[in-house]
């Protein structure tokens, strides 16, 4: 099967803070990976270095088979208009409108196109999270589950093969995150992305995840399927199920 990102023993330190001591990991094309791990041992760390949000100390990153590591800062662009991030917040600007949130990407990285296609573009994006009717509200008019699709919906408009979601049902009541991972499961269907999950929500892990990866003491430390994790003797893993 093809791999849209390949990781090899990747590490990452801040100063004496080591957090990434040696990752590997594969992703899929096609298929959704689910992160799991305590606060603060590198979910999101690894989710940026894939991006070079944050630079590796060490370790290759292969994303749609070019190693990003030893890549110039232009050749970087073009990668990132291939990988949507989706940020816990939803990072919306918030004196903009969802409308020129949602042109902000496309004017920033594609080639010049007329008002009508950006137009159609942003519809396109607001219709797969089911929210057209926001377009002209400000991000403040928005409650947290909108806010998250309005996000998820800015990272859609590039149409990106790949989507990092980091945390996208955290602060959601349970109805909403729920409804959160169908619209992830969607999205995939109808966008053909492969994604990295970072997520504290199991009901998020086993609806969205074909695997769920535990990140422990800067390591993988356990990979499975919900059911193999679900069924595992081990304390470590046994505690996200409880
Ligand atoms: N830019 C940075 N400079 C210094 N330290 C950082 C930086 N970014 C992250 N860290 C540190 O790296 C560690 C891992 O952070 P990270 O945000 O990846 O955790 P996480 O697993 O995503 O946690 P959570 O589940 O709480 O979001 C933390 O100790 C954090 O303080």
């Amino acid at each position: 099967m093809k791999n849209v990102i390949e990781i090899q023993d990747l590490e990452k330190a801040f100063g004496s803070n080591v957090i990434l001591r040696g990752v590997n990991m594969k992703l899929h094309k096609g298929e959704n990976i689910a992160i799991l791990g305590k606060s603060g041992t590198g979910k999101s760390v690894l989710t940026k270095c894939i991006v070079r949000l944050i630079e590796c100390d060490s370790g290759k990153i292969n994303v749609f088979d070019n190693d990003i590591t030893e890549m110039e800062v232009d050749q970087i662009d073009e990668i990132r208009k291939r990988v949507g991030y989706l940020f816990q917040g939803g990072a919306l600007y918030d004196s903009m409108t969802v409308k020129e949130n949602l042109e902000f990407p496309v004017r920033r990285t594609q080639l010049p196109k007329n008002k009508s296609e950006v137009n159609d573009m942003v519809d396109e994006a607001l219709e797969s999270v089911g929210l057209l009717e926001a377009k002209h509200k400000m991000p403040a008019e928005l409650s947290g589950g909108m806010k998250k699709r309005i996000g998820l919906a800015r990272t859609l408009i590039l149409k990106p093969e790949i989507i990092l979601y980091d945390e996208p049902t955290t602060g959601l009541d349970p109805v909403t995150s729920g409804e959160i991972s169908e619209l992830i499961m969607r999205i995939r269907e109808k966008y053909n992305t492969s994604s990295l999950i970072i997520t504290h929500d199991m009901k998020c892990a086993e609806i969205t995840a074909d695997k769920l990866k535990l990140l422990k003491d800067g390591k993988f430390y356990a990979e499975g399927t919900f059911d193999e994790l679900r069924k595992s003797d081990d304390r470590e893993v046994a505690a996200y199920f409880n």
